[in-house]
């Protein structure tokens, strides 16, 4: 297996860095995030930070894991593990001549990538914050008209409702799924997996802990390639586990310990510090998060913070 590293890198304006891969390379003539070949005496750090000068004659100052990409071309195998590049200092340009470009999260559609980078593009698009919904009953039994002044642009909306019936968590979330359409979020149904097909706005499941240990394969939940598979986790096997069938993200809780689960001592930051340092895909922290945990999170290597009401403004 060939060990490559690779960049997302963001620029203050909100777009992301592509370069299109010289033509007589492997996967010529597409486009990739920045990166390369991880030397033998180097840590995938060193590489990342040697790749980026080398390449875009910039100097990464600020990064964390993103996710691990394993895949099998034709002609070989290769481990990509993602970081995300939030500073850096010098100005970014093809310093081997390659085309380079900022990008906004719509415009991935209009360029060509190799078949490896489908998850890392959707990792680079998911949001800071994971947004979950509290019980209808909790607002005063109208979720949707809780909601609708809630639910912004770029939004992971996973809406949660244990206590409704079937049938009306599907009345429910395709009334949701609508209004997250207009506003250019995305809605990620929960633990019914067979309702996907008849909320087609949807844009992904996601499973409780216990049903990540009864699902085989990512294929067995019926999903499309572009939808977002979210998983629960509570420990590191979990997260592993994860990550083996194919998840896009995953939450662990719960870290602080909280008012709704008493019965549940916290994990605490370093069993998160440790638990994402192994982790091959994003990580958020859940249980007791506040927006101020945001940045704290990030600075321990997750992706971020889910929460219910304390996320919601
Ligand atoms: N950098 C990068 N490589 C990718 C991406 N997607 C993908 O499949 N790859 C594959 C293509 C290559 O087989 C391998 C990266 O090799 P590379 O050609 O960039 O390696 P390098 O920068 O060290 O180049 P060189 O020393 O061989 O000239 O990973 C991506 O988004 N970025
Ligand atoms: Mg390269």
């Amino acid at each position: 297996m060939l060990n490559v590293v690779a960049a997302v890198i963001h620029n203050p304006q909100g777009q992301l860095l592509i370069a299109q891969r010289p033509l007589h390379k492997h996967q010529g003539g597409l486009w990739e995030f920045a990166g390369g070949k991880v030397d033998a005496d180097e840590t995938p750090e060193q590489a990342l930070v040697r790749e980026l000068q080398e390449e875009l004659g910039i100097q990464a100052t600020e990064y964390r894991r993103l996710l691990t990409v394993e895949h099998h071309y034709p002609d070989k195998s290769v481990r990509l593990q993602v970081f995300r590049v939030t500073r850096f200092t010098g100005e970014a340009h093809g310093a081997e001549g390659q085309p380079v470009l900022w990008i906004t999260p719509a415009q991935f559609a209009d360029y060509a990538f190799p078949a490896a980078n489908g998850p890392i593009i959707k990792a680079a698009l998911l949001p800071e914050k994971y947004h979950i919904t509290p019980e209808p009953h909790e607002v005063g039994g109208d979720l949707v008209a809780w909601l609708t002044p809630r639910i912004t642009q770029g939004m992971f909306v996973c809406l949660r409702a244990k206590t409704l019936a079937k049938a009306d968590y599907l009345t429910l979330a395709q009334q949701v799924a609508v209004i997250c359409q207009q506003r250019q979020a995305a809605l990620i149904l929960h633990y019914h997996v067979d309702l996907l097909v008849d909320v087609p706005l949807a844009a992904g499941l996601h499973l409780t802990a216990q049903q990540l240990h009864s699902v085989q394969s990512r294929q067995d939940l019926g999903l499309a390639a572009q939808h977002y598979l979210w998983v629960s986790a509570h420990n590191i096997t979990e997260l592993n586990q994860a990550w083996c069938l194919g998840a896009d993200a995953a939450t662990l809780s719960p870290i602080k310990n909280t008012v709704s689960h008493p019965e549940q001592t916290g994990l605490g930051w370093p069993y998160f510090v440790a638990c994402v340092q192994q982790a091959k895909l994003p990580v958020y922290a859940l249980g007791g998060m506040l927006m101020q945990d945001t940045h704290l999170a990030q600075h321990y290597g997750g992706q971020g913070i889910a929460g219910i009401r304390g996320l919601f403004s």
